[in-house]
């Protein structure tokens, strides 16, 4: 058992009904923005806890974002349906209740990376603090669950720094530790190493694939993919608002590839 094994049972008696894992299905889900911008097609898929960790690769505006806000319910369906199912019960994000259930179960890593408030708290340590005391964990837990994930994701030695003076790696770094804070069951990610260079990128694609948590997360690193030593079981490959390939990662690097290429011929001819 890893280190999740740990913070649950720090949560064990706050949360007895902490789900372990989810298994996400869409059902000719799509999603088209307000605008009419289409950002899914209908889309059927079914994500279980077996593929620990599936990426989600695709060229700029093929709908990665909007796959992964369908499925931790930030977005609602405009087609179709999604259902988050934990511990045998299955939830609708489309009812309100359900999807605060779900909001809870899903830690999001988000584009922007942390969120906002955490600039105005004095110091990373009390910002990912602070939402733990208004859900009145009690302080011991909060200290085992800030000491344990700081140092897990490099941060012991900057706890006491403001988020503002920390480089971008440290900041990537503090967004899943964040998301991680109030032990979801998975974790949705949206390009975790977005703009880090291949050292930094390095660091957080390990830190972030060693913790023991089912990730669903967008990428645009074909490399990081195929890298054995992260274990990567699923790759999803998103061109023109759909799924167009669904397999190990290695035959969806060769797929997206090729798929690049027809495209850049097209686009000379
Ligand atoms: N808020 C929005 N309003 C209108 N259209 C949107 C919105 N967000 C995304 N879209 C459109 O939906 C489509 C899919 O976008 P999405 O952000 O899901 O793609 P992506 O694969 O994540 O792209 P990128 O790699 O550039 O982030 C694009 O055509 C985009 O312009």
């Amino acid at each position: 058992m890893g280190s999740m094994g740990f913070f649950d049972s720090l949560f064990s008696s706050k949360r007895p009904e902490g789900a372990r894992d989810v298994t996400f299905t869409l059902d000719q889900a799509g999603h088209t923005y307000e605008d009419g911008n289409i950002g899914l097609k209908p889309t059927s898929l079914t994500i279980t806890p077996e593929s620990k960790r599936v990426a989600v690769i695709g060229l700029n505006g093929s709908g990665k974002t909007t796959l992964l806000q369908l499925l931790d319910g930030a977005l609602a369906a405009t087609s179709g349906s999604v259902r988050v199912d934990a511990d045998g019960v299955a939830y609708d994000p489309s009812a309100k209740r359900d999807l605060k259930r779900i909001e809870s179960m899903i830690g999001r890593v988000r584009r922007e990376e942390i969120p906002n408030s955490y600039y105005k708290a004095d110091s990373i340590r009390e910002a990912i603090d602070e939402p733990l005391k208004k859900h009145k964990v009690p302080e011991s837990e909060r200290q085992a669950i800030i000491g344990n994930l700081f140092a897990h994701f490099d941060l012991a030695a900057v706890a006491r720094e403001s988020a503002s003076a920390l480089d971008s790696e440290k900041r990537h770094l503090l967004a899943i530790a964040s998301a991680l804070s109030f032990s979801p069951a998975a974790i949705v990610a949206d390009e975790p190493t977005k703009g880090l260079d291949e050292v930094a990128s390095a660091h957080v694609a390990k830190a972030l694939f060693s913790y023991d948590k089912q990730v669903v997360f967008a990428t645009h690193d074909t490399e990081l993919i195929t890298r054995a030593e992260y274990a990567i079981d699923r790759t999803l490959v998103v061109d023109d608002h759909q799924v167009v390939f669904d397999g190990g990662p290695h035959e969806a690097v060769a797929f997206y590839t090729d798929l690049i290429r027809a495209k850049y011929e097209a686009a000379k001819a």
